[in-house]
């Protein structure tokens, strides 16, 4: 069976937890996309799903040009789910009532299941006294259905909300007020591996090896006997492709590793071992280090940096490909993440933050066509497939570092001697996460070079020299991040360790401030 058979459509209606459903869904094994709500009837018919969930949203159903599903999820003849927004939207379309409630339910809930539904039946964390499952769930909503629409009953209560679930079960159509995707809601994974493996009828294809198997076969199809250019970067996405494609076309694939100079410690030689030593990847090195300096000498402010450091990229990838020739494929590192955003990204007016850093700029000017065969995948899906085809834990779990590297980390002017502090500084932090177990606790950690002199005493003698920073955040998305807190003890030895091992240190300190305000790196 085609691991893409059984897949399940879920309409966006700009829930905070929209992607979370996502995973869930993939975590039981089964294939699915998000699109946005207003997703065109022709479109759900093309991708044919064996099932639809409706996600919760900020709207609310009782104001005037709400989002609504459109007609071809009603029109499709297979399940539905709707969670949140998506129940309330349900009940709204299909004849039933939905009011602003008196009590609004945010967190915590008990919910009472009611009898004889199909997808709660046995799921329950504790039974009344009366036979009736009792669920720990988590809500967030104000509105909530009044009235069922004809066909359905009633699957769901709480003490506030007497209809907190509904079903039509001849249908199949099914609803629920409170998150199931959320680990606060305990049986969350059980209802919905109810909901897609009995009641929408998917099987579990979606796992590592089957998608590994998958996308090689699709890459042989798409690139025949073509050769194939990588951008090797050594982060997670590049790794994983880069693995990947050795597998699937061997030979045919060259991959460039760009040193230029602002890479972490010992980093360059690392990926080098692994791949060109450990896993055969033709890997060219190309040392771009003093080119990069050079052209970043002088200049301190943080945009001009990064066009500078984006177009070196570009122009290496341009001749090193130009000295390969018959390169027809650019291989990119895409994951499903950046495709919804760039897709939310068409209609928004964003402010530009910073200017990240894009080799996507090369394929036109280079006309190269792309491969990029994490397009659908999740980052904790393109790290297990990282470990199932055989790249070190510590390569898959590691934090992302940007393209510019140290570039955007030493604030100001770029030079060599803050380069090399700040790589020593950075690893004596990364090496104390890693023993305490912090590493794997925070989703970014780093070191920042500030070129504020501060006076020091050492032994019996002054320091006069920059500050280092250290930042640790926490996050899922990169989008918002909260500090960590790290233990006092911890950034002792950090603090310690690093003034005592670096002479061109003097004070450390500790960065508190979450994003938004501030963003993760510091430029
Ligand atoms: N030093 C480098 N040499 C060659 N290519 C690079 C380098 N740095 C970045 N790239 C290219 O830029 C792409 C985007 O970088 P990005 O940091 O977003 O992804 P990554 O490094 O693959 O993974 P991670 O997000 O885990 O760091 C990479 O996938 C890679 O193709
Ligand atoms: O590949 C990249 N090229 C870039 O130019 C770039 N700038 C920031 N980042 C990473 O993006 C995430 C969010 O960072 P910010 O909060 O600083 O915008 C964090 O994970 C940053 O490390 C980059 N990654
Ligand atoms: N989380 C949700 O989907 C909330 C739905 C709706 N906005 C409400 O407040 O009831
Ligand atoms: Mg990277």
């Amino acid at each position: 069976m085609n691991i893409h058979s059984d897949k399940i459509l879920i309409l966006d209606f700009g829930s905070q937890y929209t992607q979370l459903i996502a995973r869930r869904v993939r975590e039981l094994g089964v294939y699915c996309e998000l699109h946005p709500w207003d997703m065109t009837d022709e479109d759900i018919r093309a991708f044919a799903p064996k099932g639809v969930i409706l996600s919760g949203g900020p709207e609310s159903v009782i104001e005037p040009n709400a989002p609504a599903a459109p007609q071809a999820v009603w029109d499709l003849n297979v399940p539905v789910l709707g969670i949140c927004y998506g129940m309330q939207t349900m009940a709204a379309q299909l004849g039933g009532k939905v009011d602003p409630g008196s009590v609004k339910e945010f967190g915590y809930a008990e919910i009472r299941a009611h009898s004889q539904s199909r997808l709660l039946k046995d799921i329950e964390d504790r039974v009344n006294d009366e036979g009736h499952g009792l669920l720990d769930v988590w809500m967030s909503h104000g509105d909530h259905v009044s009235q069922l629409p004809e066909g359905f009953k009633r699957i769901a209560s709480t003490k506030d909300v007497p209809i907190a679930g509904m079903a039509d079960e001849s249908r199949n159509y099914y609803a629920l007020q409170f998150h199931p995707e959320v680990t606060h809601t305990t049986q969350g994974a059980r209802i919905y591996s109810r909901f897609l493996h009995e009641i929408c009828g998917c099987g579990d294809a979606w796992k590592p090896g089957r998608i590994i198997e998958d996308a090689i076969e699709t890459v042989r199809k798409q690139v025949g006997t073509s050769k194939v250019l990588l951008g090797l970067s050594g982060g997670v996405d590049s790794s994983v492709v880069a693995a990947l494609l050795h597998k699937a076309i061997g030979e045919q694939l060259t991959c460039v590793f760009v040193d230029h100079g602002l890479l972490r410690h010992q980093e360059g030689d690392q990926v080098m071992k692994i791949f060109a030593d450990h896993l055969g990847v033709k890997v060219i090195r190309v040392d771009a280090e003093e080119r990069f300096l050079r052209e970043l000498a002088g200049v301190s402010d943080p945009e001009a940096k990064r066009k500078i450091i984006g177009r070196l990229f570009v122009e290496v990838f341009e001749e090193e490909s130009a000295k390969l020739q018959g390169i027809d494929f650019l291989a990119q590192g895409t994951i499903y993440p950046d495709v919804i955003e760039s897709a939310g990204g068409k209609t928004k007016k964003a402010h530009v933050i910073k200017s990240h850093h894009n080799v996507g700029g090369l394929p036109e000017r280079m006309k190269m066509k792309l491969v990029e065969p994490l397009r659908e995948l999740f980052k904790d899906e393109v790290r297990a497939i990282g470990v199932e085809l055989g790249l070190p834990r510590e390569m898959v779990y590691r934090h992302p570092f940007p393209g510019p590297g140290l570039g955007v980390r030493i604030l100001g002017e770029v030079t060599k001697a803050a380069a090399d502090t700040l790589r020593l500084a950075d690893h004596i932090f990364i090496e104390e996460l890693r023993r305490s177990g912090w590493y794997d606790k925070t989703s970014q950690a780093f070191a920042v070079f500030l070129p504020v002199k501060s006076v020091g005493v050492t032994g019996d003698g002054r320091r006069y020299e920059p500050v280092i920073a250290l930042r640790a955040v926490q996050t899922i998305d990169f989008m918002t991040a909260h500090w960590a807190h790290l233990p006092y003890e911890l950034l002792d030895v950090c603090s310690r360790r690093i003034v005592n091992e670096i002479p061109g240190v003097s004070r450390v300190v500790y960065d508190i401030s979450g994003k938004p305000p501030a963003t993760i790196e510091w430029e």
